[in-house]
């Protein structure tokens, strides 16, 4: 093939009233915008297009255009890795460094051309346009013609080839996983990491009646899984009554591993938004739920509120609680790097760093190193996270284990909770994966990656 030359701007690429309010434009603008910020900026996707406090360009849009410009930067950022090898190898050479809106926005159509149900016709010619109207761009409008039209060209043969050969993950996460689980484990994960995940849901009582109600499966843990969502989760059955609430499959066992806790005193720290506090409050525990984000807690009394559950809410830095009585039990689901849910945030390997990780561990040591005291003698806590870096997680506890006497390892068994049987070490540390699953039905498989120990206070 003859490889595309970059051309200089002319006259004709000027922006023309016409070419500014083109249907559809704005959407792909907006798109390129907040990729460049997630990319280069390491925001959040979903914080950038929170409904409320989002990004003001992206909250002018209306709701079909939302949606668009989600669905494009879902694919742009699941599949980051092999687009950027598509065009790359459509490119005489590699972009100038200066040249990031170029990239974001061949990015965005490429996602559309490849992985959504965009005609290409519309993609490419949006893409031009765009170029054209910006002058940052407008001097790269025939070179974005020449890759798109060629990319829409090549892509029924080259996109299996590209998606077969490629890592879909930043360098530095790929190496990380590789050391953590070894080349072929880290292949199942980075794998899993492309397909837009199942919905789980935690159900207050008879799962298999909500799974046949919500078109779905009971899962050996109890969650009632279904494939997809059609409309928003408001619309469900048994929303309005509060008969469940969204939470992944993986998310619902760190608070099952408190084991019986009616009638208990049990603190949840970091609570916020709360999945893991209704499961402690319908287990029959008295919850006092502890979280230092006051936009995060709004949303934890709301989500409680629709639940018709009740617990002692606090607004705090937990380093900083002092409650007057000790606890029976805690619960401490502490920040992390997230890289457990890339599945549903695909954003996070963008936005996150190696430095993160180690920062987000002494974070997690120094939360921890609180939390055991303020749990009675022979109480049990659970530490959890949604990371898949032992750094965060084995290694961080086993270090603390070995540098105090104030608690102790109670390792997890693998038969407590039906289902788990798998994701317990040899150790009794609780680790699942997006690789793992319970089985082989399609359905079955996958879920978040989980880190969980269980301590006991020294009596
Ligand atoms: C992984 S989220 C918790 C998810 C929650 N357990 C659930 O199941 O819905 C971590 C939470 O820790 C909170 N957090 C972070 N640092 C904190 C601190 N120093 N003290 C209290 N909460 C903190 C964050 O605001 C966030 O809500």
């Amino acid at each position: 093939m003859s490889r595309p030359k970059v051309r200089r701007t002319t006259g004709e690429n000027r922006p023309t009233s016409e070419s500014l309010d083109k249907p559809g434009l704005e959407t792909r603008r907006v798109a390129a915008k907040l990729l460049a910020a997630v990319v280069d900026a390491h925001a959040s996707l979903d914080g950038l297009t929170d409904p409320a406090n989002g990004q003001p360009n992206f909250r002018a849009l209306d709701a079909r255009d939302r949606s668009l410009v989600r669905a494009i930067l879902m694919s742009a950022l699941r599949h980051r890795s092999t687009i950027e090898a598509l065009l790359a190898r459509r490119l005489e050479r590699p972009l100038p460094a200066n040249a990031r809106a170029l990239s974001h926005a061949l990015h965005v159509a490429a996602a559309q051309i490849l992985f959504l149900d965009v005609p290409d016709s519309a993609a490419v010619d949006l893409a031009v346009t765009q170029a054209k109207s910006d002058p940052r761009l407008a001097r790269f409008a025939g070179l974005v013609n020449a890759v798109l039209r060629n990319l829409v060209r090549v892509k029924a043969r080259a996109l299996p080839a590209a998606l077969a050969q490629t890592r879909e993950a930043p360098d530095w996460f790929a190496e990380r996983l590789d050391q953590a689980y070894g080349a072929e484990k880290t292949a199942a994960i980075l794998a899993m990491h492309r397909l837009e995940p199942p919905v789980d849901f935690t159900v207050r009582q008879d799962p298999q009646r909500w799974a046949e109600a919500l078109g779905g499966i009971v899962l050996p843990t109890g969650t009632v899984r279904i494939a997809k969502l059609e409309a928003g989760v408001d619309t469900l059955p048994g929303f309005e009554e509060g008969a469940w609430w969204v939470q992944d499959a993986a998310a619902s066992l760190p608070a099952k591993l408190l084991g019986d806790i009616a009638g208990t005193r049990v603190a949840d720290l970091c609570a916020a938004p709360g999945g893991k506090t209704a499961q402690l409050i319908h287990a029959g525990a008295d919850v006092t739920a502890v979280d230092l984000s006051k936009s995060r807690l709004k949303r934890l009394s709301e989500n409680l509120k629709r639940l018709r559950l009740d617990a002692k809410i606090v607004e705090s830095d937990i380093r900083k609680f002092e409650p007057d009585t000790l606890f029976d039990a805690i619960l401490i689901d502490a920040p992390c790097s997230s890289t457990g849910t890339v599945r549903r945030h695909p954003d996070v390997p963008w936005t996150k760093t190696p430095e993160d990780i180690e920062k987000l561990a002494a974070l997690q040591r120094a939360l921890l190193e609180h939390a055991v005291t303020l749990l009675k003698p022979g109480g049990r806590l659970v530490f959890s996270n949604c990371s898949l870096d032992p750094v965060e997680g084995e290694a961080m506890l086993n270090a603390f284990l070995a540098e105090t006497s104030e608690v102790s390892l109670d390792p997890i068994k693998p038969d407590e909770i039906p289902g788990i049987n798998t994701f317990v070490t040899p150790e009794g540390f609780l680790r699942t994966t997006p690789a793992d699953g319970f089985g082989e039905a399609p359905l079955a498989r996958g879920l978040d990656g989980f880190f969980a120990a269980r301590l006991i206070r020294t009596p």
